[in-house]
């Protein structure tokens, strides 16, 4: 469960009473998540998300989401609005955090998905992507490279992760930081689009939830970024290749990506997996102990960079 702060009934009664959405019934944890502290908030008019932004979200940079979600929803992707109160303030404050109510969408977030789902889910991303082609607004990617670089430099955290890890991942940066591409197709793009952020009701997407990473960036990161979160394994040592090709199928329906993309999606894919398994590494150390969050094992990534790093990894994304 993620909860990292409670939150008090009179001080949430004061904050729902600043929006036109009756009185709070009751205000519980949600079990999912591991960044930020999410609760379900049942008021007297309906079911509503409410988040308190935790470490990695900058309260800086809430508006940028506020605006994103209300361009998204404007495009008719299925994104949920952060709401504004009756003074048109969206962005508030509870428990010394930052906090926004959120309009609850249906659908069930998914562990195991099927080809079906995966499809649907590149379709999904591939219609966010035209959406935000020309969408206005950007934002640094505060999880890029200098990111990795900082989590990498922190002595002792990925040792204490895997004896022998901090040499992999040096190599890893290394190799990374001298291949990187620098001229693909860059807009803001979601950059976490795991499973858990897609809700869906059978095979169809009913919500892309969790835009806190949102930033600007390679669209064909984003795809990357997807595979290796849909297409593989809990310990992250298969690829399914029915999983990946529904994946990339449902994307190029909205997207052709380039020949220069689809050379540079093993390499992305390799960044991907290097992102997540330093996030989850550093969180395997940090994370506190009396915080309600179940921590998410980082070495699944590590096993996806390898098979990524493989010689048939181009394979992987073929669509047919
Ligand atoms: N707008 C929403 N509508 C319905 N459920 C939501 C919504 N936002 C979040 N949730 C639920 O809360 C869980 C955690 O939210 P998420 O944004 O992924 O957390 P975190 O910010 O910690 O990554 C999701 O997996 C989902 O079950
Ligand atoms: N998706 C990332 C971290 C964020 O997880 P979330 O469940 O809070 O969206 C990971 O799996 O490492």
């Amino acid at each position: 469960m993620a909860v990292y702060t409670a939150v008090d009934p009179d001080d949430l009664a004061a904050l729902v009473a600043r929006y036109d959405m009756g009185t709070v019934l009751s205000c519980k944890g949600i079990a999912e998540g591991v960044e930020n502290s999410n609760f379900l908030l049942e008021t007297t008019a309906g079911r509503f998300i409410l988040t308190l932004y935790e470490k990695r979200v900058q309260e800086d940079d809430l508006p940028f989401f506020v605006d994103l979600l209300a361009h998204l929803a404007a495009s008719d992707c299925p994104v949920p609005a952060m709401i504004r109160d009756r003074d048109g303030i969206a962005i508030q404050k509870i428990s010394g955090r930052a906090a926004c109510i959120i309009q609850f969408l249906s659908g069930i977030s998914l562990t195991h998905p099927t080809v079906g789902q995966s499809e649907a889910t590149g379709a999904a991303l591939g219609t966010m992507h035209r959406a935000l082609e020309n969408y206005n607004g950007a934002r640094e990617n505060s999880m890029g490279h200098p990111y990795w670089l900082s989590v990498a430099q922190a002595t002792g955290d990925l040792d204490a992760v895997m004896p022998g890890l901090q040499a992999i991942v040096d190599d890893e940066l290394n190799y990374l930081g001298a291949h990187w591409p620098t001229d693909l197709p860059a807009h803001v793009i979601h950059a976490d689009l795991f499973p858990d952020n897609v809700l869906m009701l059978g095979d169809e997407v009913t919500g892309l939830i969790d835009f806190y990473f949102a930033a600007t960036d390679f669209r064909a990161y984003d795809v990357a970024i997807t595979h290796a979160a849909w297409t593989f394994s809990d310990d992250g040592s298969t690829c399914n290749a029915d999983l990946a090709r529904a994946l990339m199928r449902g994307y190029a329906r909205e997207i052709s990506l380039s020949v220069a993309e689809i050379a540079a999606l093993p390499l992305l894919a390799r960044g991907a997996s290097l992102r997540f398994l330093l996030t989850r590494a550093h969180d395997w150390v940090h994370t506190p102990a009396d915080a309600l969050v179940t921590r998410k094992d980082p070495l699944p990534f590590l096993n996806r960079l390898r098979r990524y790093k493989g010689a048939d990894a181009a394979s992987l994304f073929a669509i047919a």
